[in-house]
């Protein structure tokens, strides 16, 4: 198992000379210079990741599905019984879950890990439980450093091995009742924004609650005092095994040179985490919709990234990721398969 500082360290640069050609190929497509705004500087995107070769063609999908219980769901911040995160986790396996409608409709394959379920192992899952949940961030750390040292190279292997058996595309998801917390609480640290600002109602919590909410996060930051420059410290203190986990699916995607979608606010939270780690890793990002959570646009602008969707979304699983793929498909679909201005004999004025 390579280190994490070595793996970090192997994160390619994305390929500026590909870039080029890419948008030159663009240029001559069949349209007018520019036509197909983001679904073009989404093909450039792609063609500079090293993972894919130059060449916008994403093949097989994944969609990692990190699952685990937190200790602040005790504070009253969520509305959903606790035992709904096993439940959901089951009921992945059943292919009943949102996620797993809309990912084979996308044509991707769900991978359900449980990091830290409050319930004994569950069949069908893959198995890397920390514990029966994480602590309460408003009481003392989410969990030690060293089990998020472990869990995050856990996690990036887990990935990088995905990658090694052909996997092009990744999606993160989630699943955790009250997860909105930590993962207000990363967005605060990481942001600099105050807690109110981006606490939400997550899964219908009462908007007479926030309040509450907003005071948990306060109480969770300076209990633990996490170190915004550490982004695993930030992670480990006032997050989550799920929120942990997404992180290292980024990182490991990244490290492989391959794209991966993000999905709600909980996955900013661990792609806010990420950068702070590996700045490098933010060319490998691609977003896929404004999540409806309050701090959601906070969240995204501070990570620099645009959604492409805005459909009141706030499910999570990695639903939005799954949606976002037919985009990255038409993406590589216009890239490949239009025809060319100069097959047509059609010759445009010089625009720029
Ligand atoms: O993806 C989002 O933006 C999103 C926003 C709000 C809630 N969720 C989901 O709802 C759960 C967390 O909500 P809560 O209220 O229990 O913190 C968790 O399982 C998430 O998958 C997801
Ligand atoms: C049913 C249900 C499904 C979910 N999926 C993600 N968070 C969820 C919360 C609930 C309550």
């Amino acid at each position: 198992m390579q280190t994490l500082t070595t793996l970090l360290a192997s994160i390619p640069a994305p390929d500026d000379v590909a870039m080029a050609n890419a948008q030159l190929h663009l240029d001559g497509l069949l349209k007018p210079v520019g036509s197909l705004g983001r679904l073009e500087s989404l093909a450039v995107q792609l063609a500079g990741m090293p993972g894919l070769k130059g060449a916008p063609e994403v093949g097989e999908k994944a969609i990692v599905v990190l699952c685990a219980d937190h200790g602040v769901w005790h504070e009253g911040v969520a509305v959903s019984p606790r035992v709904v995160t096993a439940i959901q986790a089951a009921n992945m396996t059943r292919a009943t879950t949102g996620v797993c409608v809309l990912a084979a409709q996308a044509g991707a394959k769900v991978h359900v890990l449980d990091v830290g379920i409050d319930a004994d192992p569950i069949a069908g899952l893959i198995n890397m439980k920390v514990a029966r949940g994480s602590g309460n961030i408003a009481a003392g750390p989410a969990m030690s450093a060293e089990q998020a040292q472990e869990l995050l190279l856990e996690t990036v292997h887990f990935t990088r091995e995905l990658a090694s058996k052909g996997v092009k595309l990744f999606g993160v998801g989630e699943l955790g009742m009250a997860n909105t917390t930590p993962a207000a609480a990363i967005v605060s640290v990481l942001t600099g924004e105050a807690p109110e600002l981006v606490v939400g109602i997550g899964a219908n919590l009462p908007e007479n609650l926030l309040g509450h909410k907003a005071q948990v996060v306060r109480k969770a930051i300076a209990v633990n005092q996490p170190d915004a420059a550490d982004g695993l410290d930030v992670l480990a203190k006032v997050g989550g095994y799920d929120l942990l986990g997404m992180t290292g699916v980024i990182l490991g995607a990244a490290s492989c040179g391959l794209p991966v979608v993000l999905d709600g606010f909980l996955s900013y939270a661990s792609a806010l985490a990420a950068c702070r780690i590996a700045p490098q890793v933010k060319p490998y990002l691609i977003p896929s919709h404004l999540s409806a959570e309050k701090g959601a646009r906070i969240a995204l602008d501070h990570l620099g990234l645009a959604p492409y969707l805005n459909m009141g979304m706030r499910l999570g699983e990695g639903s939005g990721a799954a949606l976002a793929m037919h985009l990255v498909d038409a993406a590589c679909a216009i890239y490949n398969n239009m025809g060319t201005l100069a097959g047509s004999n059609i010759v445009l004025p010089e625009t720029k």
